[in-house]
């Protein structure tokens, strides 16, 4: 099993986020990506988008979402970033007048202490300015990271609360990823864009108010020279998004392939196989799909880049001409041109600026919004409903019939059964027959499509699906291994009672895992590979455990879905023993391929593409000389042939 998770990644910048465009393995950690080999179709190219739309509310939601995160930090940054805004105006202007009074004091009409004057207020403007700038930092800094952990909070708490349902579906997956995404920088862009805005506006202002007072059109010709260069950065950011959209699920894709290259689990069969230049060829092909998308956006953003400096370059050139035409007339003094040469810089920075926090924050609204489209998704609240208390004594599946989400077929129908506490039943069936449905029946990870379920004679949907599981527990066929402690891996069954050590050595006790006596730390010793120090258990050590959290739970319904596959002949023998002893209070589904395992149920049911075939006991089954007594005898006959089967000569224990 790739026990792959996600992680938060970056955001990047408000413009490009062009070193997301390329993105793979390794570098972003996706999603194991579930479904059949299909969905690794090839890399699809880029195309429009139609799903591209903004949605008003989401700036509101946003600035509220940074503004939780820290109010103190937003605030700070606000403050000092506005005041900071009418800084250059105040420059200038002091610049100006001192540009100007040195030009007097040519003439010996100013005294040195003027002058000093004014220097010492310019020198008071620099050190504010770096005062302004070294809190602004700060609280930026902070205030990401506040955000940061708040968004990811979301992101996990929305995770833990959907449905098994929305995790089957692949769609799911391409927006929990798009959001992790954009749990980085896009909430706060949209904020520290706003605030620039604003700032933006006390700059253009100030400085514009100074600029007007060299002639009526050295500004707008100033203004106008900004405009090529934001309108091109404009046009690509929204390119770039469009693309990076629609490559999710290819990217997906990719790194999974990646994934099945440096999986631990993976490798022996890997290795085997000699897979891995296939994988690698396949990784690279998804890779060189990217790369053509970006190279088209990156060739056509470069020619069209040039074009607007140019346009901006003749305007600027055309405002110089006229102001050195009233220079030339003797009407501006040089303190007035030092503004014009000066203000060109500082109002086209301030307009693009303007422009690009613009379309910043429309492009990083775009980003936000696949945010709130995965927390938007549906959730399913496991606390709704009444309130199951006690045991449960029986179980009606009446008429029952299951259909996947977003699929066209009935995986059960018609499925009915009763079975009541003390006994043990089994489920049986070829691989796909639907008997691991029933059980996600049962235990209310899913709700019947068709038919009901009746617990005690009470309709299961009457209640809420977390304290009906409460009564359950369950070994499924892919259980968990868990990268903690012995002591976490069995107590995780029921966290209230986590630190209950006599409980899980009793549990382990009967689910037969003796060796943990051996293990270095005992309960306390970490297991798994994943991290330092973790000590890594046989696949039949792993359900062993995995059986002792099942024991673990004080339940009244117990699930053993496949729980021998992993082990030996002896600890299944001994399992099933334990568990012929230790279910008589409680209500037993089992499910296995073995039928020296099934037998000993009281009642076992045989599924054959969703339907019940037959039912029964196991002398009952074999006298009715159905499927189920095909199929005994099949295995049966199986084990007699190797016990008749002479040995080939040279076989035996080597001496
Ligand atoms: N998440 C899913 N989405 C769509 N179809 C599914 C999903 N899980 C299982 N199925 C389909 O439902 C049918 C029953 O699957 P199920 O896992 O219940 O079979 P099973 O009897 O437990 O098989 P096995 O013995 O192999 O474990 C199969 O045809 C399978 O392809």
């Amino acid at each position: 099993m790739v026990r792959t998770g996600l992680t938060p990644g970056g955001g990047g910048g408000s413009e490009s986020g062009d070193d997301e465009a390329c993105g793979g393995w390794p570098g972003r950690v996706e999603p194991e990506l579930r479904g059949g080999p299909d969905q690794l179709r090839p890399p699809r190219e880029a195309k429009a988008d139609p799903g591209v739309k903004l949605n008003p509310g989401d700036l509101l939601e946003t600035l509220r979402m940074v503004w939780r995160a820290s109010p103190r930090h937003t605030l700070v940054y606000a403050v000092t970033s506005l005041t900071g805004s009418a800084l250059p105006a105040a420059n200038l202007y002091v610049g100006k007048l001192l540009l100007d009074e040195v030009a007097r004091a040519a003439q010996g009409n100013v005294t040195y202490a003027a002058l000093l004057t004014l220097l010492a207020v310019q020198v008071g403007l620099t050190v504010l300015g770096s005062l302004l700038s070294t809190f602004q930092s700060a609280a930026q800094q902070l205030l990401g990271d506040s955000l940061q952990h708040a968004v990811s909070r979301r992101i996990l708490d929305k995770a833990a609360g959907m449905s098994v349902e929305s995790f089957e579906n692949a769609d799911t997956y391409d927006k929990l990823q798009q959001a992790y995404r954009e749990v980085g920088t896009r909430p706060l862009g949209v904020a520290l864009q706003l605030i620039g805005l604003i700032g933006a506006v006390v700059t253009l202002v100030s400085v514009g108010a100074l600029i007007a007072q060299l002639g009526v059109w050295v500004l707008p010709l100033i203004l106008l020279a900004s405009l090529p260069g934001v309108w091109v950065s404009n046009r690509f950011g929204v390119e770039n998004y469009r693309m990076l959209r629609w490559q999710t699920h290819d990217a997906r894709v990719q790194n999974y392939l990646g994934s099945l290259l440096t999986s631990d689990t993976l490798v022996k069969e890997v290795r085997l196989f000699g897979f891995e230049p296939y994988l690698l060829s396949r990784w690279r092909e998804y890779y060189l799909g990217f790369r053509r998308q970006l190279e088209d956006i990156v060739r056509r953003r470069a020619a069209w880049g040039f074009g607007a400096s140019l346009v901006s370059a003749l305007l600027i050139g055309l405002a110089s001409a006229l102001i050195l035409r009233r220079a030339a007339d003797g009407m501006i003094s040089v303190g007035d041109f030092s503004v014009f040469i000066l203000g060109i810089a500082q109002v086209q920075g301030t307009v693009s600026g303007f422009l690009n926090g613009l379309s910043g924050i429309y492009q990083n609204l775009l980003y936000m919004r696949n945010l709130f489209g995965f927390l938007e998704l549906p959730d399913r609240d496991l606390d709704a409903g009444e309130v199951w208390k006690g045991p449960i004594h029986t179980i009606e599946f009446e008429g029952v019939g299951f259909r996947y989400p977003l699929t066209d077929r009935d995986v059960l129908n018609g499925v009915n059964f009763t079975v009541r506490r003390g006994q043990a039943l089994a489920l049986v069936g070829e691989n796909g027959a639907g008997k691991t449905t029933i059980v996600k029946l049962l235990t209310r990870l899913f709700e019947p499509t068709a038919g009901r379920i009746l617990l005690n004679g009470l309709d299961a949907t009457r209640f809420s699906p977390r304290s009906v599981q409460r009564e359950m527990s369950i070994i499924f066929q892919d259980f968990g291994q868990y990268q903690m402690t012995v002591q976490d891996n069995v107590a995780i069954a029921e966290v209230a009672r986590l630190e209950d050590v006599a409980g899980v050595e009793q549990a382990i006790g009967r689910a037969g895992a003796a060796y943990v006596d051996t293990l270095p730390e005992g309960l306390g010793t970490r297991l798994g590979r994943l991290f330092q120090g973790g000590r890594q258990l046989s696949g039949g050590q792993w359900q062993r455990l995995a059986l002792a959290r099942l024991y673990f739970r004080d339940a009244s319904v117990l699930v053993f879905d496949e729980p021998t596959a992993a082990l030996d002949a002896r600890a299944e023998f001994e399992t099933m023993e334990a568990l012929r002893g230790q279910a008589r209070e409680r209500i037993t589904f089992l499910i296995s391929h073995r039928f020296s395992t099934v037998r000993l149920a009281d009642f076992i049911i045989v599924l054959e593409g969703g339907v019940v075939t037959e039912a029964g006991s196991h002398a009952e089954l074999l006298a009715r000389d159905g499927k189920y007594a095909a199929l005994y005898h099949l295995q049966a006959s199986g084990y007699a042939s190797d016990a008749a089967r002479p040995e080939p000569a040279g076989a035996g224990p080597k001496p």
